[in-house]
C-alpha cells in the first residue's frame, strides 16, 4: 500500500473539501481487521457504509443535544468526586497528586457510566468486573499503542514477529465476551423494569441509570437490523478507545503547561472568579463564557495533539492532491503535529500562548486536532465539554504547584493518544477562598 503524509494546511484543505469523498474510508489495519472483525458496524472500520450507521448513532443518542443535557449529571459528579477526594487528602496542606491518573479516572468513569451505568475506575471501583474492564482497557492501549510493521511492511503480516496479531486475537475474545455480558445484563434489567423513560436524567451510581445500552437496545427492538447486539458492541468499543484517553491526556498535559506558565494559571483563575465567582462550582453552562480556560485548552491541543497523525484514511479512487497523482488504495495521514508547530504558520510556535487565539491565529486549517470532513471526530463537543469542566473545577478550587522547582517534563512518549513520557505528578491544596465551598461537596 502507497502511503502519502501531509503536512500543510492547503494540502489538508484539498484533502477534506474537495477529496473528502475520496478519502472517506479507512485502511484495513490490524487493529481495525482483528479487534473489530465482528463488529460490522465499526466505527474505524474500512468496510463499505457501515462507519455511517456508527457516526448516526454516535451523532443522535450520545452527543445530540437532548443526550448531552441528559448525561450532564454524570460528568459533574464525577468531576465533583475528584474535588471530593482531593480535598479529604490534601487537610488544608499542598499534597502530592498523580494527575495522570485521577483525570484517567475521570474521563473513563464519565465515559462507562454514559455507556453502562458503571464506575470501574478509581479506589472504590474494586470489584472483579472494573478489575477486568480495566485489564482489557489496559491491553487495547498498549497493543494499539505499538505500532504494528505488518500495517506498513506487508511481508511483517505472515511473520507477525511482534506477536501482535495473537495478543489482538485473545484480546477480542476477552472483549467480546465482556461487552456481551453488560449487553444481556441489560436487556434482563430492562425486561423487569417495564417503564423506565429513556430521557429521564441519570441518578446517582446506586439507582437504576437510563444510559446508552439501553437506548439502543430498545431501538433494536424497532430496527434489529441497525442494532444488533454487534454494532452495540463496536460502538462500545469505538467510544472508549477513541473518547476517553483523548480527553485524558489532553487534560494532563494542559496542567502540565499551567504548571510551567504560572502567570496563565492566574489569568485562569481570575477568569473563572469573575465569571462564576467563590460561592458555587463551575457548571457547564458557565463554559461559554469561560474564553481564556477555552484558549488554554486549544493552545494544548496545538502543541500536544493526541492523535497527531489523524486515525489514517484511505483513498477510494483515483485523484489528484496538490497536483500529483494518488493512486486508489493509498493510505493517508496527516501530520497534524508539523502543522500544529510549523514556525511558518504560528507566531512562537514552540512556546504555550493561550492568548494567540484572541486574534483568531488558529483559524481554517492549521489547528485541526479533531480532523476535519465527514470522519471528522465525533465526540468534539462531548470531549470539549469533559475537558473545560474538569479543568475548570481544579483551577478554581485548588492551587496547583510543580513538586520540585525544575520545569515539568514535556517530552512525549508512546502510546495510544501521545501522552507525556513521565505521568504527571503535582502538589495542590485547597484555595482558602473556596474551602467552604470544598467541604459541602
Ligand atoms: C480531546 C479529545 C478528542 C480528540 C483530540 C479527538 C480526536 C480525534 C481525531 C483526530 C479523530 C480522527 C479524525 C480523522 O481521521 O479525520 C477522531 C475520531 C473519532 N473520535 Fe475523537 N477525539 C476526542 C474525543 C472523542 C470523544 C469524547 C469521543 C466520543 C464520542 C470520540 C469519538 C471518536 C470516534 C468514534 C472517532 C472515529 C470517527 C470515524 O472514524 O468516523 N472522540 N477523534
Amino acid at each position: 500500500m502507497e502511503v502519502v503524509v501531509v503536512s500543510s494546511p492547503l494540502a489538508v484543505e484539498e484533502c477534506f473539501t474537495k477529496n473528502d469523498i475520496t478519502f472517506a474510508n479507512r485502511p484495513k489495519l490490524l487493529a481495525g481487521k482483528i479487534l473489530n472483525y465482528d463488529y460490522t458496524a465499526v466505527g474505524f472500520s474500512p468496510y463499505g457504509e457501515h462507519w455511517r450507521n456508527l457516526r448516526r448513532l454516535i451523532s443522535l443518542e450520545l452527543v445530540s443535544a437532548n443526550r448531552l443535557t441528559m448525561f450532564t449529571n454524570i460528568r459533574q459528579e464525577e468531576v465533583w468526586l475528584l474535588l471530593k477526594q482531593l480535598f479529604q487528602n490534601s487537610r488544608g496542606e499542598f499534597v502530592p497528586v498523580n494527575l495522570k491518573s485521577k483525570l484517567a479516572d475521570v474521563s473513563f468513569n464519565i465515559m462507562t457510566r454514559m455507556i453502562a451505568g458503571k464506575r470501574y475506575f478509581g479506589k472504590d471501583a474494586a470489584d472483579e468486573e472494573a478489575r477486568q474492564f480495566r485489564d482489557i482497557m489496559s491491553e487495547i492501549v498498549e497493543v494499539h499503542g505499538n505500532s504494528n510493521l505488518g500495517d506498513y511492511l506487508p511481508v511483517f503480516q505472515w511473520l507477525d514477529i511482534q506477536g501482535v496479531a495473537k495478543r489482538m486475537v485473545k484480546l477480542r475474545k476477552k472483549m467480546d465476551e465482556f461487552f456481551q455480558l453488560l449487553i444481556d445484563e441489560h436487556r434482563k434489567t430492562n425486561r423487569n423494569e417495564s417503564n423506565i423513560s429513556l430521557d429521564e436524567p441519570s441518578g446517582s451510581n446506586k439507582e437504576r441509570k437510563k444510559t446508552l445500552i439501553d437506548v439502543l437496545i430498545s431501538l433494536q427492538e424497532t430496527e434489529p437490523a441497525l442494532h444488533s447486539d454487534d454494532t452495540i458492541k463496536g460502538l462500545v468499543l469505538a467510544l472508549v478507545v477513541a473518547g476517553t484517553e483523548t480527553s485524558a491526556t489532553t487534560m494532563e498535559w494542559a496542567m502540565a503547561l499551567l504548571l510551567n506558565h504560572p502567570e496563565a494559571m492566574s489569568k485562569a483563575v481570575a477568569e473563572i472568579d469573575a465569571h462564576v465567582g467563590q460561592d458555587r462550582l463551575l457548571d457547564e453552562q458557565d463554559l461559554p463564557k469561560l474564553t481564556y480556560l477555552q484558549n488554554i485548552i486549544n493552545e494544548t491541543l496545538r502543541l500536544f495533539p493526541p492523535v497527531p497523525l489523524l486515525v489514517p484514511h484511505e483513498s477510494s479512487d483515483d485523484c489528484t492532491l496538490c497536483g500529483f497523482d494518488i493512486p486508489r488504495g493509498t493510505m493517508l495521514l496527516v501530520n497534524l503535529w508539523t502543522i500544529h508547530r510549523d514556525p511558518e504558520l504560528w507566531v512562537d510556535a514552540a512556546k504555550f500562548v493561550p492568548e494567540r487565539f484572541e486574534t483568531g491565529e488558529g483559524e481554517g486549517y492549521k489547528l485541526i486536532p479533531f480532523g476535519a470532513g465527514r470522519r471528522v471526530c465525533p465526540g468534539v463537543n462531548l470531549g470539549r465539554r469533559v475537558m473545560a469542566l474538569a479543568l475548570g473545577a481544579l483551577i478554581q478550587t485548588f492551587e496547583w504547584e510543580r513538586v520540585g522547582k525544575e520545569e515539568i517534563d514535556l517530552t512525549e512518549g508512546i502510546g495510544l493518544s501521545m501522552p507525556k513520557a513521565k505521568p504527571l505528578q503535582a502538589l495542590c491544596r485547597p484555595r482558602p477562598a473556596t474551602t467552604k465551598l470544598l467541604s459541602k461537596v
